[in-house]
């Protein structure tokens, strides 16, 4: 597959046109395409008669969506499964162009699946006129600690994270600090304390105990609540194929007088845009590193022996950071401390606390890409065990932005060592890491969106009886968007729904549970999460 082998800094106009192409090319010949315009209501002659004249336009530039310059980032994101998906909805906006009489058939349902104004989906926070920070800048700059100082002084307030150990750190660090704060995950909830002691609150104007703050993860944030300030971390996840919808839901819904965003640089053009269709502008806060980050000028030479006190080894498999563990703990008689996404986050802030004492014997760390985010780790030199990720599909490089922010932990602000390392365990690889380290990625090109369940519901009605797998593939064909959103896919949504189809559960069910970050592997977990209803229970954020 051509796509498999696609680096970020390969993909130009060039190539995106000769996949685009090959793409068009099964558009006219395949009967799928056909098919699935047929099972929203096209007639097989309409099909037939438009696909060569749609192929044309596709192939002379004239239909913007699908412009190389558009498809480089969704090729990037999506893989080829990008392209496809997208032939059918630019297929009908053609045809309704082109021909309004043929493409009537297919009118309702394309009203009914517009999702071209995301913003109008949550009219209660249009009604405000909010103030906009926007705090940027490389890894280590101060931007969320300076956006957190605000939240501090609210009346009322929440912070969304992109992880559920972020949100713990605040809720640990505010409550400490004297300021109550709950804590909200797709977990667990939990009430103000300190070391599992109740936190003494002070009663509010309404007789009521007063808890200012929430931290919650992004998610579960509450967005019918009103806040003074609301902070968004990471805020560049808004383009995330799976996660983006939840960024973009608390930019356009978040009921608070004041937000900060925080980030990378590469969110900017794109936020604006966003904010600016709302009539709200966007100030931004530029802010430099805090101390310096080099790339070694030599890598491990694929020998763990070379692992120092204070190193990071940052790998993407779970089974390869056990054995990487075992590995450096034979090689150099240092003990390791481990970070990984599927730890409970009482385990790992406790590996990471471990790591960051330097009188606690654990003298290395060895984490997953969820250390990418935001957390505060007494690290010297971050070692990259490879640059490649399994992502569901096949090895693909790891993105620019990400060997940004993973390296960039290295010689955190205040920590044991203010100027960071970053290098590879083969010395192969270490040319790759010197380039895209100091490579600016390109400007984020749109925010992920997840329709709200009524429009699946009022979609459903005209196609009864339809598997939901097979109604969510056609809501996707129906689906109009502009190119500043994508529509999230959500990780394994075909299995889930079709193990769920037998069941008898609403449309409303069967879409939550479609998007519920359940471990289908676990087929245990998945029949539990069928038979628990509400399914908060199974969240996993
Ligand atoms: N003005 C400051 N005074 C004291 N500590 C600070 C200050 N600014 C930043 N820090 C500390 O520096 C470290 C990095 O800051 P922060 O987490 O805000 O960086 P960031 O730019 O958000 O980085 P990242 O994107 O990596 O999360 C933190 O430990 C933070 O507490």
């Amino acid at each position: 597959m051509i796509n498999e082998m696609i680096n970020e800094d390969e993909l130009d106009d060039h190539l995106a046109r000769r996949i685009r192409s090959m793409v068009l090319k099964d558009f006219g010949s395949k009967a799928e395409y056909q098919n699935r315009c047929t099972d929203i209501g096209l007639s097989v002659s309409t099909f037939e008669n438009y696909k060569d004249q749609f192929i044309q336009e596709v192939n002379d530039d004239a239909i913007p969506e699908l412009n190389p310059g558009v498809l480089i980032p969704v090729i990037l994101r999506e893989g080829l499964e990008g392209v496809q998906n997208r032939l059918i909805p630019n297929f009908l906006g053609f045809l309704e162009k082109a021909s309004p009489k043929d493409a009537a058939p297919v009118a309702m349902v394309r009203a009914l699946a517009d999702c071209r104004y995301p913003h109008e989906w949550n009219p209660a926070s249009r009604l405000l006129q909010r103030k906009v920070i926007m705090h940027v800048g490389p890894t280590n700059s101060g931007k969320t600690y300076s956006a957190i100082q605000k939240l501090k002084k609210a009346e009322s307030g929440i912070y969304c994270s992109p992880l559920r150990l972020l949100a713990y750190e605040v809720f640990v660090r505010m409550n400490r600090e004297g300021i109550p704060c709950r804590l909200i995950t797709g977990e667990e909830r939990r009430e103000p304390e300190v070391d599992g002691k109740p936190l003494e609150l002070k009663v509010g104007p309404l007789g009521k105990p007063h808890i200012p703050l929430m931290a919650s993860t992004i998610e579960m944030a509450n967005i019918s609540t009103k806040y003074d300030v609301a902070v968004i971390d990471e805020i560049q996840v808004l383009t995330d194929m799976q996660r983006g919808w939840a960024w973009t839901q608390a930019l356009h819904g978040l009921r608070a007088k004041e937000i900060h965003l925080c980030g990378e640089p590469t969110a900017v053009p794109l936020v604006q845009r966003l904010f600016k269709v709302m009539n709200e502008d966007v100030e931004v806060r530029t802010y430099d590193r805090l101390g310096s980050l080099q790339v070694s000028n030599v890598g491990l030479g694929s020998k763990w022996v070379n692992i120092k006190k204070g190193d990071c080894v940052v790998t993407f498999s779970r089974n390869m950071i056990f054995q990487v563990k075992r590995d450096i703990e034979q090689s150099t008689g240092m003990k390791c401390a481990i970070v990984y996404g599927g730890l409970p986050p009482e385990t790992r802030a406790e590996q990471a606390r471990l790591f960051n004492d330097p009188k606690s014997g654990y003298d290395v760390l060895v984490a997953s890409d969820a250390i990418g985010m935001g957390l505060n780790l007494n690290i010297n030199r971050v070692v990259f065990e490879t640059l490649s990720k399994f992502d569901g599909k096949a090895m693909r490089p790891i993105s620019i932005s990400q060997v940004r922010q993973i390296g960039g932990r290295a010689g955190r602000y205040q920590s044991a060592y203010d100027k960071g390392v970053v290098t590879t365990l083969h010395n192969k690889d270490l040319h790759h890491l010197d380039k895209h380290i100091n490579m600016l990625p390109p400007p984020l090109p749109s925010a992920g969106i997840k329709p709200p369940t009524n429009m699946i519901e009022m979609f459903s009605h005209q196609f009864p009886n339809v598997p939901f797998s097979k109604l969510w593939l056609m809501f996707q064909d129906c689906a109009q968007t502009t190119t500043d959103f994508h529509m999230c896919q959500f990780k394994d949504q075909k299995v889930i729904a079709d193990s769920i189809e037998s069941i008898p559960l609403s449309v409303q069910d069967r879409y939550q549970l479609m998007y519920a970050p359940i471990q289908i592997r676990d087929p245990d977990l998945l029949k539990t999460a069928v038979d628990v209803r509400p399914f908060k229970c199974i969240a996993r954020m």
